[in-house]
């Protein structure tokens, strides 16, 4: 695998971006204890959060360093999930981030019985189409198999974010602040989803779908 995509932005900065953002979601309830894992693609490899790190408290001196052939160049062991992470980033040549939290609502939906595999989520608002698109949900494996990356790897091309089944979701961006943007706006539509379960409800129809794609060249 190569960086394929300039960042465009120096080292130093993405690693504060990191420990920035995963404070924020850290804050606001997004992660807890030591869930959830942030990287960053680099034009020499890539950051990974470490395992077992919490992500309100990381250190950007300590944040985990790979190249691209997956070797571990520098800062503490790499979370669990670097496969994972790095199935997607082989896949999406566009991806500069990738964020999977256990955020409460998302990973609840995770757990329900009779999800649409293809669409875990139906297309509620515009912003969820435009920041998610469609939802496919991958089936359960534990955290840390390295079936997860296959698994990612076969709808990451189509899919900027998928929900791991009673686990959490995955969500790539062009940006680590797009791949945020994109998390918040995921977990919120499933919070919708959750309070509409016994409510007759009206997702967007095909033409409203058409017409976002069109107006915000959506890639979905
Ligand atoms: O979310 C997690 C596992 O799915 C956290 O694992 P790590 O601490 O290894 O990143
Ligand atoms: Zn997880």
């Amino acid at each position: 695998m190569s960086a394929m995509m300039s960042t465009g932005r120096d080292e130093a900065t993405l690693r504060e971006e990191i420990v920035g953002f995963g404070r924020s979601l850290f804050d606001r309830g997004l992660t807890a204890g030591s869930s959830g894992n942030i990287s960053v693609r680099l034009d020499d490899g890539w950051l990974l959060t470490p395992t077992n790190a919490c992500l309100g408290r990381l250190d950007p001196a300590r944040l985990a360093k790979l190249d691209w052939s997956g070797r571990h160049v520098s800062g503490d062991a790499p979370s669990k999930e670097a496969f994972l992470h790095r199935a997607m980033y082989e896949e999406r040549a566009g991806a500069g981030a990738i964020v999977h939290l256990h955020s409460t609502h998302s990973a609840a939906v995770s757990c329900m019985c009779g999800l649409n595999h293809h669409d875990s989520i139906p297309p509620l608002t515009p912003y969820f189409v435009m920041k998610i698109g469609r939802l496919p949900l991958i089936p359960y494996h534990r955290p840390g198999d390295p079936a997860l990356g296959d698994a990612i790897r076969g709808l990451a091309r189509k899919h900027c974010a998928v929900l791991l089944a009673n686990h959490g979701p995955v969500v790539s961006g062009t940006s680590l602040e797009a791949a945020v943007y994109a998390t918040e706006e995921l977990e919120e539509t499933a919070k919708l989803f959750l309070l509409l379960r016994n409510t007759p409800t009206s997702p967007l129809n095909a033409e409203q779908i058409e017409e976002l794609k069109s107006v915000f060249k959506l890639d979905i």
